[in-house]
């Protein structure tokens, strides 16, 4: 952490506020921000989903979803807008690819229903309760839903429109896996020029520890900015509440 303020847009004309981040501060308003919420589905956080029954800890997740919402109640009081992904395909998995496609072969929602044919179109399948948003984090009036059937959100998406068409500059990240989906996207971002900040006690990884740790690192070091929900509420909760 040092003294100096990251400033994604310095020409905008109206109320900003700083939020403290490593390695530098960020200032941030209500029309140049959004909140990115990363595949916050019942697939990534609740037991039964994809994950749980691929094998690896969804429970951790459960201590994150409270997280969130602060994150989203927080961004609506201040009017920066929330954009929930939901990460998936159709129900006939033609967006999953073929065998031509290396996702066929890495994704291990794809790999788990291969392996165990009575679970063959339960995993992220729009229209099935897996792909849909944990039932405790609905999306309200106001906020966007983009679909992406990658790791990515920046690939076959709406995302960079959606963001362009706002004039959105700085992605503040909240959502599951902070190693897979959220450093893909937050990644993409970087490469797209958008300010990507990671509020890290409002994600979880999939694997060990070691690997939510190289996902900060790189984070923090190479793309981006690392920040908090405490953190986050503090910067927002100083920009005047959005008109109603
Ligand atoms: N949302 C994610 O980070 N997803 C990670 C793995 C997968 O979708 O298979």
């Amino acid at each position: 952490m040092n003294d100096a303020i990251i400033d994604p847009a310095p020409s905008r004309p109206g109320p900003s506020a700083v939020l403290s981040a490593r390695p530098e501060a960020i200032r941030l308003d209500a029309a140049t921000t959004a909140v990115i919420v990363v595949d916050m589905q019942n697939a990534y956080a609740s037991q039964g989903g994809y994950v749980d029954e691929a094998g690896f800890d969804v429970g951790p997740a459960a201590g994150v979803i409270p997280k969130v919402v602060d994150v989203v109640d927080a961004a609506r009081l201040a009017g920066i807008p929330v954009i929930f992904l939901q990460n998936g395909w159709d129900s006939a998995y033609v967006e999953a690819g073929t065998p031509l496609s290396p996702n066929w072969h890495k994704s291990n929602a794809l790999k788990t229903m291969r392996a165990r044919p009575a679970l063959a179109g339960k995993f992220l399948a729009r229209g099935g309760w897996d792909y849909e948003l944990v039932d405790t984090l609905p999306v309200q009036e106001g906020d966007l839903r983009v679909h992406k059937p990658r790791y990515s959100a920046f690939f076959n998406s709406q995302l960079d429109s959606v963001l362009r068409a706002r004039g959105i500059r700085t992605l503040i990240f909240a959502g599951i896996a902070t190693n897979v989906c959220v450093e893909s996207t937050l990644r993409d971002g970087f490469h797209l020029e958008y300010f990507g900040v990671l509020l890290e006690d409002a994600v979880h990884h999939l694997g060990p520890d070691f690997v939510r740790q190289a996902s900060l690192y790189n984070v923090e070091t190479f793309f981006g900015w690392v920040s908090s929900v405490a953190d986050f509420r503090t910067a927002v909760g100083q920009l005047p509440p959005k008109e109603s």
